[in-house]
């Protein structure tokens, strides 16, 4: 039969063990605090300057995930940025351009493996964005269970992929669609919306929009209201939810990885991501 989600799960959190000895990084990319409230941890997004997705972040990420998931003193995370000039700018587009079709797989895998991790939590995740969130960035907002930006006119937050030539990934788009709804999800994805926070809260990419130096304080008295309900029951509800848009990317990893590689090997895709990087580059504050 098809092997469910647990399972793809406990066979690459050995791979991203190993993955993380390679790297053997002296920096530390993500700083997991306790909150004051019991059973809450705050995990710090600190790949400077934007917490791009490197391979290195994502598999310091994945790890510091598992270790909360398995640590039964924990209810709840609230995931936020601890990077001034971004909650996350999604893939490092260094690690998509330029490389060898090996390097993209191996990348790729362990994108999924992020989403899948997220997605298919037990605990209660929240997002605290306290700045800007594009394309792969909003792969954890989209998987968390409630979503609180800041309201700064430099928040903006959506999947802005068709902007660099590419197109998100199906895992992308079925958690916008469950969240927004498939007219806005039509026109979001196509258009590669970035949302203000007023926006955002109008469609529903967000739940709440509050002043910055709230952000996490909010975050904070939300997770107090979903922790009021017995663990055992929430989670249930929440995998009963999930499960049918998981399953998905589960039963078409290897199909989604080889479509991803032949995509972004070809010329015209390159030359796309080089030129977005280059005006990146230019388009300096
Ligand atoms: C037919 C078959 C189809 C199959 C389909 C299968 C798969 C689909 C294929 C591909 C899917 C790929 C999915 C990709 C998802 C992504 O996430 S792509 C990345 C999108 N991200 C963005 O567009 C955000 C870009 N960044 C910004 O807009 C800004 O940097 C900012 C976050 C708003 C912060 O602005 P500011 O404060 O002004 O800071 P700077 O712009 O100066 O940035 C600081 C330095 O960081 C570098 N940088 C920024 N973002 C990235 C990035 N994503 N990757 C790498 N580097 C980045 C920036 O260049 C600056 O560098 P220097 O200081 O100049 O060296």
């Amino acid at each position: 039969g098809l092997p469910d989600a647990a399972f793809w799960w406990k066979e690459r959190a050995t791979c991203c063990k190993v993955r993380a000895r390679r790297f053997g990084s002296q920096r530390q990319l993500v700083v997991v605090e306790p909150s004051s409230t019991a059973g809450v941890a705050v995990l710090k997004l600190k790949n400077l300057p934007v917490n791009s997705f490197s391979l290195e972040f994502l598999t310091e990420l994945i790890i510091n995930l598992e270790k909360l998931e398995n640590d039964k003193t924990f209810r709840g995370i609230i995931i936020t940025s601890d990077c001034p000039k971004a909650f996350s700018a999604g893939v490092d587009l260094r690690e998509i351009c330029g490389k060898n079709p090996a390097h993209y797989t191996e990348y790729w895998k362990v994108l999924q493996d992020l989403w899948l991790r997220l997605y298919l939590s037990n605990l209660v995740l929240i997002s605290a964005i306290n700045g800007p969130c594009a394309a792969g960035g909003c792969l954890i907002p989209l998987t968390s269970d409630y979503r609180i930006l800041a309201d700064n006119p430099k928040c903006l937050i959506g999947l802005n992929e068709t902007r660099l030539g590419i197109s998100a990934p199906f895992w992308f788009k079925d958690p916008l669609v469950n969240i927004i709804g498939h007219r806005a999800s039509e026109h979001a994805l196509q258009l590669g919306l970035l949302f203000p926070p007023a926006e955002a809260l109008q469609v529903g990419i967000v739940d709440k929009v509050v002043p910055k130096d709230q952000v996490q304080s909010t975050a904070l008295s939300v997770m107090t209201q979903w922790l009021a309900i017995p663990d055992h029951a929430r989670q249930l509800t929440k995998n009963m939810i999930r499960k049918p848009t998981a399953d998905l990317l589960v039963k078409h990893r290897d199909t989604d990885i080889q479509n991803f590689v032949s995509f972004i090997s070809r010329d015209s895709i390159q030359k796309s991501l080089q030129m977005y990087l280059a005006k990146l580059k230019q388009n300096k504050d």
